[in-house]
């Protein structure tokens, strides 16, 4: 690999942002990618990855290059010089990459890879966390595999065609895809492509999503013509998979506190051609009250630390804190107990988070199944999705069913 200039600056300058000014690091790859149209699919390519990978490994990084937070432009330059070592690539005749110490760096790594707080790059508090509540040998290989860069999936809309039709119409624009076992609709893309340009997306014949979470709307196993409350809809991206299970038939009401998710929703049904959703923001509590004891299924696709998403959200290793871990376990409290409501006698509760943490998952509905409105519920199974397992994201779900 060759690095160009422009492309390597563009990288020191949005890591800045990321680590110093503490933006996201998706809209700050987004924004960089607008910089210069004559960057090509390479070009674009590099920029993302080489990124997302300062980004996932910021820790072990900046210890080899002996730099602390905030970091200067230097210290960028001396982080990305440790990477470009580590990747062997051939380090360019610039001032900035001059005084690269590369077999120090090397043997840096070599020492530091025996620690897995380094190894690994997570903050202390996470690392301690990972092995008390999943055990040491499990988190070892949990972290590792959250790690990993993450694979491009994408769900058949069946609403526009089968699997079958979509594997070939990916193969005559040179797409070659994989099938996933255990996931019906889903497809493996053997190389990332930028696909949203693609007239099969204009179309809604697919939706990027990932193979765990493409597990949820199927164990929740809702039926054409059943009333579903998807209460944490966002901007739908399990609601349009519920859509297409049901064939567009019955109801599906897809709550958020948050109107623009919403708004996001509508104009992801509308591409699908969705017709069964009605988006409805949740303004105050009455919202939740007129549908208790309605829906045939409620999905609470919880709030949550996304740690189960590190794969393609590495920024979440340095963006989540203690305190925040706390309030959202707190929030999921409430969720269920509040939520669990809308549920009809004999129908179904499914909880669901993309953590990988039990304290947020199966501990949560053990709290609720033992609180005075659980006690209306029965557990029916659940499934605890790990990244090392399966490859693809860290997920957890959950059915009660309500007795009658
Ligand atoms: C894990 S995300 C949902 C992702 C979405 N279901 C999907 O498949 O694309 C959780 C969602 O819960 C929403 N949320 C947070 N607090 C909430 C609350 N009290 N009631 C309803 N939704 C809430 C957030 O805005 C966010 O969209």
């Amino acid at each position: 690999m060759r690095l160009h200039r422009n492309l390597v600056f563009a990288v020191i300058d949005g890591l800045s942002d990321i680590f110093n000014n503490d933006k996201y690091a998706d809209k700050v790859v987004q924004s960089l990618l607008k910089r210069d149209k004559r960057w090509g699919a390479r070009d674009r390519g590099f920029i993302a990855e080489t990124t997302y990978e300062m980004v996932r490994w910021r820790r072990l990084y900046a210890e080899i290059a002996d730099v602390k937070q905030p970091f200067s432009r230097e210290d960028l330059w001396r982080m990305f010089a440790v990477w470009a070592v580590l990747r062997g690539v051939k380090l360019p005749d610039w001032p900035q990459l001059a005084k690269t110490p590369s077999r120090r760096i090397k043997g840096k790594f070599e020492e530091l890879s025996k620690i897995r707080k380094f190894k690994e790059s997570i903050p202390d508090w996470l690392d301690a966390l990972g092995e008390k509540e999943l055990g040491r040998a499990v988190w070892d290989k949990e972290i590792a595999a959250l790690n990993e860069q993450a694979d491009l999936v994408v769900r058949t809309n069946t609403l526009k065609g089968t699997k079958q039709d979509l594997k070939k119409a990916f193969k005559e624009i040179e797409i070659e895809t994989d099938s996933i076992s255990g996931s019906k609709e889903a497809l493996l893309l053997k190389e990332r492509s930028n696909i949203f340009t693609t007239e099969l997306f204009k179309n809604g014949l697919f939706e990027v999503q990932d193979a765990s979470s493409q597990l949820v709307a199927t164990f929740a196993d809702p039926k054409p013509g059943n009333k579903v409350v998807d209460a944490c809809a966002g901007a739908g991206g399990k609601t349009l998979h519920l859509a297409a299970l049901m064939e567009n038939q019955g109801q599906i009401i897809a709550l958020d506190i948050y109107q623009n998710k919403l708004k996001e929703l509508k104009r992801r049904a509308r591409r699908a051609g969705a017709h069964n959703i009605t988006p409805k923001w949740i303004e105050n509590n009455k919202v939740i009250k007129k549908l208790h004891g309605k829906a045939d299924i409620v999905l609470i696709d919880a709030p949550c630390s996304g740690l189960g998403v590190l794969k393609r959200n590495p920024d979440a290793k340095w963006k989540l804190t203690p305190e925040f871990l706390d309030n959202i376990k707190e929030t999921q409290e409430k969720i269920i107990s509040d939520y669990s409501k809308m549920v009809k006698p004999g129908g179904s509760l499914v909880y669901a988070t993309c953590s990988i943490l039990p304290s947020e998952n199966q501990l949560q509905i053990n709290k609720f199944l033992d609180s005075e409105i659980g006690k209306d519920f029965i557990f029916v199974s659940d499934r605890k999705i790990l990244a090392h397992e399966t490859g693809f994201d860290g997920f957890y779900m959950a059915m009660l069913k309500k007795n009658n």
